[in-house]
């Protein structure tokens, strides 16, 4: 097999592959209802891993499936483990002030104020800082540690989460809380200097792939609200060794267009083929329908591969939209990949700069303009006025290149097919941001609340009517900068939809959602593989960075 083919592993440790045992027991023993397998894995062992497991196999257990009872099932699990979240302790972030000075200036409707005050507040919430037994026994722990406070997205999502963090960022920016925002970025670059990328999040069962990469883009905003030189001197080498992980042998692919040019871009590609830890239970019930173990682990990977790109699960990585296991996440070109990446060649070509190093600033310009040209000629489509993501031919690509074919782009409608309004190369030419504007007003993705993620409702969370936070920000603040009087609108139009549904649910429900139903105005989303959960780091963030842009007048009602 090519480089190209082999899906390269990165063992899990004992005590995760331990948890998945518990998780599988306590399925059988509890039931479906309420059961969440990822709380499995994000407990901590009281007592080594050996006399724990001695006790768990020592479990009385009856029938044919050997089920062990509710009763001891619960009491060894109180026994033997501390409750998933213990070893993160709540933490008060150093710069937070109830108001802060310059907060929000142009938000004058004293309803919405109070209200983004509260948003404001809930930093306090999602702030934790790793406990001192997780560095001292890590071994006992699923929890990775790292050197600084974090902030968590909330319920289940008790670690830090990569592409969330950009926009927990944005929302620390217009909170004027620039050390959390920096010890989020310090704790990004400690996961790339210990396992060579950034985790997909900090916890033993994600050391095998990343998430939409956005540290540079983290970087490049938190140096143009302080301008700290330092932090730019810091993170340097963690991006430039992130830009090489991307671009390695199993992420880049070669796309010959009709003249002969070949076209480097980027794939999601996990180094996982077995089930996903913290959903270990789902996914061998999804793998059951196929009979080789080598159509399993290749569904795995692709499983694995999804959840790298954020968006799991959707129909976009699927062959057919109605059949899950035709998901084949390895073998598409991603269009949004490709444009984070993208950015992170401006971003370390503006920041490299800063430092004064023209060599790397001149050559990730030239990084820039290569993948913009392959951005054109292999995902974007004229007629369509989208940039479309590209099936790769005989499922996962074993050859070196591949000849560019019209039929390969995926033409089904979604957000992320307008991703690239987001970089300035691309919303700087008002007549490019006209005809996609076009096709993003009669695309159907547009409702009441929001942009919704697709148009096929499959009962997947990155799918139709969901709408997610950083969706909208990327899009919204593409036509912004375009400049152009009717995109701008557009944009305040879509930001004032956004901020009604998250103000709406918040009053009805007493919290922040981590999606909506872009169809009736402050309902949270649904569907996927866990219950929706509140909290929430990203839509707290985008909230605040949409007040911050747009404001609020006073008499501009903030009812649906
Ligand atoms: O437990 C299932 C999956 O959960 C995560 O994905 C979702 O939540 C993340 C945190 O907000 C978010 O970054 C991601 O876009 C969501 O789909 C996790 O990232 C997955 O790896 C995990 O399998």
């Amino acid at each position: 097999l090519s480089k190209k083919c082999r899906v390269t592993v990165v063992p899990t440790t004992p005590l995760v592959t331990f948890l998945e045992r518990v998780q599988e027991t306590a399925l059988d023993t509890f039931g479906e209802k309420n059961f969440d397998a990822k709380l499995y894995v994000d407990l901590s062992l009281k007592l080594n891993l050996s006399k724990t497991e001695k006790a768990f196999d020592g479990l009385p257990r009856s029938g044919e499936n050997g089920t062990v009872s509710v009763k001891d099932l619960k009491e060894f699990i109180a026994t033997y483990f501390d409750d998933a979240g213990d070893d993160l302790l709540y933490y008060d972030p150093v710069d937070f002030v109830p108001e802060p000075e310059g907060f929000l200036l142009k938000v004058k409707n004293p309803e919405v104020r109070a209200w983004a005050l509260e948003v404001h507040a809930l930093w306090k919430n999602l702030s934790r800082k790793v406990a001192d037994g997780v560095r001292e026994q890590p071994e006992l722990h699923t929890l990775l540690p790292l050197p600084e406070a974090v902030v968590v997205p909330g319920s289940r999502f008790i670690e830090v989460y990569y592409w969330d963090s950009y926009w927990v960022i944005r929302g620390l920016l217009a909170s004027k809380m620039y050390e959390t925002a920096k010890a989020i970025v310090t704790n990004l670059i400690f996961l790339v200097d210990t396992y060579g990328y950034v985790l997909n999040g900090s916890r033993a069962y994600y050391t095998n792939r990343s998430q939409p990469p956005l540290l540079s883009a983290m970087v490049y905003e938190i140096y143009n609200r302080t301008f700290d030189v330092e932090l730019v001197r810091k993170a340097l080498p963690a991006m430039l060794k992130e830009h090489a992980f991307w671009n390695s042998e199993i992420h880049k692919v070669t796309i010959q267009d009709a003249q002969g040019c070949n076209h480097n871009l980027s794939r999601y590609y996990a180094m996982w083929n077995k089930p996903r830890p913290e959903s270990s239970t789902k996914d061998k019930e999804s793998a059951s329908k196929f009979l080789s173990d080598s159509e399993k682990q290749q569904f795995y990977h692709d499983i694995a591969s999804a959840a790298e790109s954020g968006w799991d699960f959707s129909t976009r990585w699927m062959r057919n939209t109605s059949e899950f296991t035709t998901l084949s996440t390895t073998s598409i070109l991603p269009v949004d990949l490709n444009v984070y990446i993208l950015k992170m060649e401006l971003d370390i070509a503006f920041l490299a700069n800063v430092l004064g190093n023209k060599a790397t600033m001149e050559s990730f310009l030239e990084a820039a303009k290569a993948r913009k040209n392959a951005i054109n000629s292999v995902f974007w489509n004229g007629k369509k006025g989208q940039w479309f993501d590209y099936r790769l031919t005989n499922g996962t690509i074993c050859k070196e290149s591949e000849t560019w074919q019209a039929c390969n782009q995926n033409q089904n409608v979604y957000a992320s097919n307008f991703i690239p309004l987001w970089i300035d190369l691309f919303h700087s030419d008002a007549a490019l941001v006209k005809n996609v504007m076009g096709s993003f007003q009669s695309s159907g993705l547009i409702h009441v609340a929001g942009i919704a993620t697709s148009l096929i409702n499959s009962g997947q969370q990155w799918d139709f009517p969901n709408g997610w936070a950083p969706l909208q920000h990327m899009i919204v603040e593409g036509l912004l900068r375009s400049g152009l009087k009717e995109a701008r609108s557009l944009a305040e139009d879509i930001a004032v939809r956004w901020i009604k549904t998250n103000y709406v649910g918040y009053k009805k429900t007493g919290a922040i959602h981590e999606k909506y139903d872009v169809q009736k105005c402050g309902e949270p989303g649904g569907g996927g593989e866990y219950i929706p959960q509140t909290g929430f780091g990203w839509s707290n963030g985008v909230t605040l960075a949409f007040l911050e842009e747009f404001g609020w007048p006073e008499d501009r009602n903030i009812g649906c």
